[in-house]
């Protein structure tokens, strides 16, 4: 079977015909229209709540279609949209060729040139990430939009100062000690939308509750130049860039907004 990516024959457009849930009713990404989403004071009542822990030494890797950091440590998020308690699992990021696109998610139709994906599983729930990623209520993806600033983002510098020694496909190094990611979130955590949606990539289960949060990180584009480096395979190969799906209709979802 032709593996899937973001190429004209293998796609976003191309991914239905082994993954037919490509075709369902919550997918993601979408385009995050403010004006259409319904603010809910539920969501400030039981606030969301991050309790993310340092690692002691995080796994950074290149799988060869993004670059991805797995969680050992017992970081957890509850509250907000959220029932129970999700366990942090990975994160990872989409980013652009250029700063004009990149993200997943976009903001009345506009592109960020990246967006952070921190995923977390439903661990009051089930009992691994494999159990619960096939499930209605068994993820939970933040989603950050990243812009360009001329300084670079300090917790992201730990990364894209090493992506050097993961530039090729199935490379992988351990970051420095006791790495939390809560350095990676916003200041304000306390602005988001919620919607129920999908993995943006192939198994496209459609098991994620995302909470996308309106502040961006900033990072400069020496980081963005970090990222595009990146190599789909071998020395030689493409570089990883544009590895975005394009929005899909948000159908007949509520876009909740946790503010005014
Ligand atoms: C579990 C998972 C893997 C890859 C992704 O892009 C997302 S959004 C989620
Ligand atoms: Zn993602």
């Amino acid at each position: 079977m032709a593996t899937w990516g973001y190429g004209n024959d293998n796609g976003p457009a191309t991914w239905v015909k082994s993954f037919p849930v490509a075709a369902g009713t919550r997918q993601s990404p979408i385009d995050i229209v403010p004006t259409a989403a319904k603010c809910d004071t539920k969501l400030t009542e039981n606030p969301l709540t991050v309790n993310y822990s340092p690692e002691p030494a995080m796994e950074l890797c290149n799988p060869g279609l993004s670059v991805k950091a797995n969680i050992k440590s017992k970081s957890v998020i509850k509250g907000g949209p959220l029932e129970g308690e999700y366990k942090l699992e990975q994160f990872h990021l989409h980013w652009g060729s250029a700063d004009k696109q990149g993200s997943e998610h976009t903001l009345n139709g506009k592109m960020f040139p990246a967006e952070l994906h921190l995923v977390h599983y439903n661990a009051t729930k089930y009992s691994s990430f494999g159990e619960a990623v096939d499930k209605p209520d068994g993820l939970a993806v933040f989603g950050i939009f990243l812009k360009i600033s001329d300084k670079p983002h300090q917790g992201l510098k730990s990364l894209t100062d090493v992506l050097s020694e993961v530039q090729y496909k199935d490379k992988s190094i351990n970051i420095k000690q006791e790495y939390n990611p809560v350095c990676l979130l916003p200041d304000n955590i306390n602005k988001y939308w919620t919607y129920l949606g999908s993995l943006t990539t192939p198994p496209l289960c459609e098991s994620v509750t995302w909470i996308v949060f309106e502040e961006p990180i900033e990072v400069s584009e020496d980081q963005m130049k970090a990222f595009r480096a990146l190599c789909c395979g071998e020395c030689g190969s493409a570089p990883i860039v544009d590895n975005y799906r394009p929005p899909l209709p948000l159908g007949n979802r509520q876009l909740r907004a946790s503010f005014q």
